[in-house]
């Protein structure tokens, strides 16, 4: 299969090298020093079970690339409306090409679909712990990966045709993936256990285990869990993940995990705080579900979401 990867970084980059290693014919937008590493150098990725260096075809220009089957968007959100222009070209320049939307939160789909159209488009979470440590450098942390996706416009009733063969390319690339009818539901049950991770974890600076063994912060978390959850219902979403789950999951986490919010935070980078906070409060506004806990979080981290204020 043909593969363009539009945002080269830690996810984009951790799965083209995988489909690059399958044999798959893929190639990377990427820019400035990265672009120029990822040409001389090749990706390499650095994990616990070692490390490797793949060659890889890396462009800047989206009319170089050539007609694609699959665009795999992989920008951050606050990136996607710069994004778009090159996953219209792509889009245009094949014949049915889709586009997998791996970022946090659930407004991405929409995003790309006002650009290219909703048929275009599939919508995925991307679970892993990866980060561009150096130009052309990829660091995994932990061994886990895997990307949930599936339809998330028309019929979400079952699997498509097309999200099974991208399962089974997906998979037989040594991807660990989970194809679902209906996307819209696995983007909003990763959102109700993030959104209110990072928000505690980035407002409080404090790593889970500080918090959950607190109640009034376990209290937090779970008022928040509540409201996006109620949020999703209102737009017909029904989440899987209930407090139960919510609070077992955490209780399994490391103590000394924080969510990349946090980390990003800390280093004085953007936040994708509209993407996980923002977007809840927008969407219960419309909706009429009130997010009172959602929108303090939302106001306590809204100041550092395009990076460390300047006083
Ligand atoms: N990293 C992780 O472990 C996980 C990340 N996610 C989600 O995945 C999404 C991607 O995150 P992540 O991979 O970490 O982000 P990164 O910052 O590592 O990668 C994004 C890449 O996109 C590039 N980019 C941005 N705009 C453009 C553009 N217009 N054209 C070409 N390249 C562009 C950036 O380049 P530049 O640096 O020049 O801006 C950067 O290299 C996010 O929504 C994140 O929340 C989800 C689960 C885990
Ligand atoms: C799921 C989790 C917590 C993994 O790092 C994440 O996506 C994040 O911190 O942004």
């Amino acid at each position: 299969m043909r593969f363009a990867i539009v945002g080269s970084g830690a996810v984009g980059g951790y799965f083209g090298a995988k489909l690059v290693q399958a044999g798959h014919e893929v190639t990377f937008l990427a820019r400035g020093a990265h672009l120029e590493a990822l040409r001389q150098k090749g990706l390499e990725i650095r994990s616990p079970v070692g490390d490797v260096r793949v060659p890889v075809r890396a462009e800047s220009d989206p009319a170089r690339v050539g007609p694609v089957d699959v665009v795999m968007l992989a920008v951050k959100t606050y990136d996607i409306a710069g994004a778009l222009p090159a996953v219209k070209t792509l889009v245009e320049s094949g014949d049915k090409t889709v586009v997998l939307t791996l970022q946090n939160g659930v407004d991405s789909p929409d995003e790309v679909a006002s650009a290219v159209g909703q048929e275009a488009v599939l919508g995925g979470s991307a679970y892993i712990s990866v980060a561009i440590t150096a130009p052309g450098v990829l660091t995994q942390t932990g061994m886990h990966h895997r990307i949930t996706f599936g339809e998330f416009f028309g019929d979400t009733t079952r699997l498509s045709p097309r999200v099974e063969t991208l399962r089974d390319t997906l998979a037989g690339a040594g991807i660990r993936t989970d194809a679902v009818p209906d996307a819209r539901v696995s983007l909003w049950d990763k959102l109700v256990f993030l959104a209110p991770f990072a928000g505690l974890t980035g407002s409080t600076r404090l790593p889970i285990g500080l918090l959950r063994t607190c109640p009034p912060a376990l209290d937090t978390y779970l008022q928040a869990a509540s409201e996006i959850i109620r949020v999703a219902a209102a737009e017909g979403v029904t989440v899987t993940r209930g407090p139960e789950s919510l609070v077992r999951e955490l209780q399994g986490l490391p103590p000394q995990m924080r969510a990349s919010l946090l980390v990003d935070l800390e280093q004085g980078k953007r936040l994708e705080v509209e993407a996980l906070m923002g977007s809840v409060v927008r969407r219960g506004r419309s909706a009429g579900v009130p997010t009172p806990v959602m929108a303090t979080l939302y106001g306590v981290l809204a100041p550092y979401a395009s990076g460390r204020p300047q006083s």
